[in-house]
């Protein structure tokens, strides 16, 4: 046997040798060149496998977040960093606030993009502003930045506040018939109403009918929230060409469903100049000022293109976001009756001074605000805060030198309920967000950031947090939330790279008399 290996050997062409052999070499040079990056730098990686890097986590780990704040605490132990492969990509978790104050804030301009989530132009995804870069992504957020003052979102506060009116009526409605309410479904209801209202400026009844097509469309955008959904991110952020190979990075018939929706609004506001004070007429709004800026290429930043693509974006933005908060925090009320009882009084007594429930009254009230941050500090629903290096940055004080393209993660969950930042970090406390405990006891920098932090934070914080509080207040004047036997604790789903809880998350609604 083994001379007849031999003699195969004998026999094989040279040439085919000599080019194994130059593979080989090659590939074991690449690989160093690779996988030094970090060991160069001094900074730890623990180990990993070649060509696939640390992405054997995500199929060994249980779930995202697990993996995130193992993260976390490998930064710590490592000394601040943790060296990251993403296959062959360079990432470098931090876990340390003020190194991602730096980053965020101090340094910004070294680090104004985001990993894009596509590459491919002839996606939609990429003209959104999420994705865009350097001085594109400057004009569209100066465009829109004034889209989310506190002045427009207030002019939004009535179609938010007919919808959240709508979700209770069907809560009390379905509670009548069995109090056990599927509260992740009823909140995701919501929110696909006030963003089908609120950015596409269509009337989406999603209580009202089963399953519209807006909201079957809207489910293909949100194809993230399964493990094959975050597998195809990974390749399509990862290997952009071959992801345009297996064909992944293409739009989907969803977008020309959601492109139809938008020409035809916006075609109909301009003839009958039609406004209804939503994102949608904002954006037209800002379009039509004659100092709209424009890209390198003298094309207009706005385009329906353009437009289109951050209607989208608010749909992918704001959807789990805001549906998970709502369920968080109220599955955490329910499982602190004390609480609840506390945030219950405070809204009692605003709805007595005013005869209703204000704007202004909702956006200044400190429990009900306090309740939604240390929600928000415990289940963030964006798990990572991530930036990429544009301009060469050495770290201060470190040997690391970043170069253009790197990316920078750090862990918002973990950081979240650090013990070095957070007294018993694990458990329910919203007076840690009163403002006398504030002052007495201040949050370190960057230990708290569920928007995201510095200029290319969370653009529609202020909206998001309208959501929540308009729907959670009118609930819970209404009603009282209760633990369902079987859902006592949160359970989420594992591999949506929004936290978002799982199907059937069931909360005991009883109506107030
Ligand atoms: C509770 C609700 C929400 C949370 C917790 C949240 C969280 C975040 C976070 C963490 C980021 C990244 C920030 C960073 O990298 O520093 C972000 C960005 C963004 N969010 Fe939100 N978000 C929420 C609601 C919304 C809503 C309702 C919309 C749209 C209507 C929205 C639109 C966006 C957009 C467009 C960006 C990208 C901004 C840019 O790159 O300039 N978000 N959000």
């Amino acid at each position: 046997m083994g001379g007849e290996k031999n003699s195969k050997i004998e026999k094989m062409d040279p040439w085919v040798l000599l080019t194994t052999l130059l593979l080989v070499l090659l590939s074991v040079w690449y690989l160093k060149s690779r996988y030094t990056h970090w060991s160069s730098m001094g900074v730890r990686t623990g180990f990993f496998l070649p060509f696939i890097g640390h992405n054997f986590g995500v199929l060994f780990l249980k779930n995202l977040w697990t993996s995130m704040e193992m993260g976390h605490k490998k930064g710590i132990e490592f000394g601040g960093f943790f060296g990251i492969y993403q296959f062959t990509r360079p990432q470098l978790l931090t876990s340390e606030p003020d190194i991602m104050k730096l980053i965020l804030i101090k340094d910004f301009d070294h680090f104004t993009d985001r990993p894009a989530l596509t590459q491919d132009r002839d996606n939609i995804t990429s003209h959104s502003i999420g994705n865009v870069t350097g001085e594109e992504w400057k004009n569209l957020r100066a465009i829109m930045s004034p889209t989310f003052s506190s002045g427009k979102i207030k002019r939004m506060f009535p179609l938010v506040c007919q919808n959240a009116d709508t979700l209770v009526t069907s809560c009390l409605h379905q509670a009548s018939k069995n109090p056990a309410l599927d509260m992740k479904d009823m909140f995701g209801r919501f929110t696909m109403d006030t963003i089908a209202s609120c950015a596409f400026g269509i009337d989406c009844s999603s209580f009202i009918r089963e399953k519209p097509e807006f909201v079957q469309m809207a489910e293909r955008v949100f194809g993230t929230s399964s493990f094959s959904g975050l597998v195809k991110v990974i390749i399509r952020m990862s290997l952009p060409r071959f992801a345009r190979v297996l064909g992944i990075s293409r739009d989907g018939p969803e977008v020309d469903f959601f492109r139809n929706v938008v020409e035809e609004t916006i075609r109909t506001r301009e003839e009958s100049g039609q406004c209804r004070g939503d994102f949608l007429d904002l954006m037209l709004e800002a379009r039509h000022q004659n100092n709209t800026p424009t890209t390198g290429k003298g094309k207009t930043v706005l385009s329906n293109e353009v437009v289109l693509a951050q209607c989208i974006t608010f749909l992918s933005a704001g959807f789990d976001t805001v549906s998970s908060t709502l369920y968080f925090v109220s599955h955490l009320l329910a499982q602190h009756p004390d609480q609840q009882h506390r945030l219950r009084q405070e809204l009692q007594a605003l709805v007595q001074e005013e005869g209703q429930l204000t704007y202004q009254g909702i956006m200044d009230a400190k429990f009900l605000q306090a309740c939604i941050n240390e929600t928000l500090r415990l289940y963030p629903p964006a798990m990572a805060t991530t930036r990429l290096c544009t301009k060469p940055y050495q770290i201060p004080g470190t040997r690391i030198r970043l170069r253009v393209g790197d990316e920078v993660i750090y862990c918002t969950r973990g950081v979240q309920r650090d013990p070095r930042f957070w007294q018993n970090p694990d458990k329910f406390q919203p007076d840690r967000f009163l403002p006398h405990n504030i002052n007495n006891n201040p949050i370190t920098p960057c230990s708290f950031l569920p928007f995201g932090m510095g200029p290319r934070n969370c653009i529609a914080m202020r909206f998001g947090l309208m959501e929540v509080k308009v729907a959670l207040s009118k609930l819970l004047l209404k009603a009282e939330l209760k633990l369902s036997p079987g859902h006592e604790n949160i359970k989420m789903k594992n591999w949506s790279i929004i936290a978002t809880p799982v199907s059937e998350s069931r909360i005991v609604v009883t109506p107030i008399n």
